[in-house]
């Protein structure tokens, strides 16, 4: 499969296997994580209920990373968090492939793993599933955003398998980012630069922050309406923008490495050495950094902005950095509001005016359904 190919379409052979049984059989998924995206994956499919849309897929393990609720004839989503709580069943990624196997049922439909996890462990899996036949749709980006040989596993197994890898939500919580990439790619065009804003929180941030409130009492109410990552450590330092730019990027043709990406941290070191426990105590080390980067912007009329570039380079050559910028307030990057991802496309056809995408790019409910598009499209 070539980098510029959709990780979205299931190969032909999958594809067909899933339009014929897609009359007759649901598709059987697991869904791993029930924090603030698994619950809203959940509210959807319950949402879906007796519709047409509930019909097609048959939930059949819920687990979080200490329990597993698991039923082979499916579980009613509005029942499934309760069921894991009373569930005994301890979590083991062991036991994923086993729930979702067609094995003495009266079938051979598609089978699903949603990853609304952040978990190394689970994006370790990633491979073995697709290589099994089981397509993957992923909220995390420790699968195709970190190192390269991972990536490349990725799409192997996904053409070994005859599965397909489902990636929406890893950049800009499921808008039409890696899509449009793929689209132009296909239809001829080479991608000559990416640049914008990538991070919903650091976007929310920097719309709300007005060098008056504590900016660390900012990044408590992120992380409580849902937007930061399980540690906003990693949003701060720039972790999770380097993952997105690296998913662009790839998606882009350039076989861009992790450190290969110019990183720009928010975090000072006091924050970065803290074991996650003590990192909600000592969010006010980033109080006066930032009170003096918006009060120098703020004198030059500026807006901050976290901000990730690529250049492709036209000679194969390609730079990425990923940073805090100070923009003029007219400055294209520098609009939108809330947890707005705006991100700038140059290509053949988008030479000097680029193509310019737009929503939020962070929240529970935005996230879910990515994800689940993507497993509709999957499963046919
Ligand atoms: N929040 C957002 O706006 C967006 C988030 N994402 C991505 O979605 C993912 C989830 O984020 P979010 O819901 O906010 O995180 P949460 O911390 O709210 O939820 C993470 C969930 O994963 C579970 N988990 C951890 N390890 C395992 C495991 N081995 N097996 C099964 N479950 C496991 C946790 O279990 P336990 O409860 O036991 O700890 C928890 O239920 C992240 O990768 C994030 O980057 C992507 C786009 C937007
Ligand atoms: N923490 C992430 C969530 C979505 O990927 C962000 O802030 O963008």
């Amino acid at each position: 499969m070539s980098a510029a190919a959709s990780a979205l379409s299931a190969p032909a052979s999958a594809a067909r296997i899933a339009a014929a049984n897609a009359s007759v059989l649901p598709a059987r998924v697991a869904l791993l994580g029930t924090g603030t995206v698994g619950g809203a994956v959940l509210a959807r499919l319950n949402a879906w209920h007796g519709t047409r849309l509930g019909e097609r897929l048959s939930l059949v393990h819920v687990a979080n990373s200490r329990r597993a609720a698991v039923d082979r004839a499916g579980l009613a989503p509005e029942r499934a968090a309760t069921a894991l709580t009373a569930s005994d069943r301890p979590s083991s990624l062991d036991d994923v492939a086993a729930a979702l196997s067609w094995d003495g049922l009266a079938g051979d439909g598609a089978r699903v793993v949603v990853d609304a996890t952040a978990s190394e462990a689970v994006a370790e899996r990633h491979a073995q599933w697709l290589a099994q036949g089981i397509h993957v749709v992923t909220a995390c980006k420790i699968g195709q955003g970190t190192s390269l040989a991972r990536w490349r596993a990725i799409r192997d197994a996904c053409a070994r398998g005859g599965s397909g890898y489902g990636d929406s939500a890893t950049v800009g919580a499921g808008l039409p980012l890696l899509r449009s990439l793929r689209e132009l790619q296909a239809g001829g065009d080479r991608i000559h630069a990416i640049a914008g804003v990538l991070s919903g929180s650091l976007a929310w941030l920097f719309n709300h922050y007005d060098g008056m409130r504590p900016f660390s009492a900012l990044v408590r109410q992120a992380r409580d309406a849902g937007y930061t990552e399980p540690d906003p450590r990693d949003d701060l330092s720039g972790e999770d923008v380097r993952r997105k730019l690296l998913i662009l990027a790839r998606a882009a043709g350039v076989a861009l490495d992790a450190g290969e990406v110019e990183v720009a941290s928010l975090v000072p070191p006091e924050l970065a050495i803290l074991s996650k426990d003590g990192v909600d105590a000592a969010l006010p080390a980033l109080d006066v950094p930032l009170r003096e980067r918006y009060a120098a912007a703020y004198k030059n009329g500026e807006k901050l902005r976290f901000i990730a570039r690529l250049d492709c380079g036209g000679d194969g050559r390609h730079t990425a950095r990923v940073g805090l910028e100070s923009l003029p307030g007219d400055h294209p990057l520098a609009g939108g509001a809330g947890t707005d991802n705006k991100v700038a496309i140059w290509s053949d056809r988008y030479r000097v005016q680029p193509l310019v995408i737009q929503g939020p790019g962070a929240g529970a409910e935005v996230t879910a359904a990515g994800l689940l598009d993507d497993v509709l499209r999957l499963v046919g």
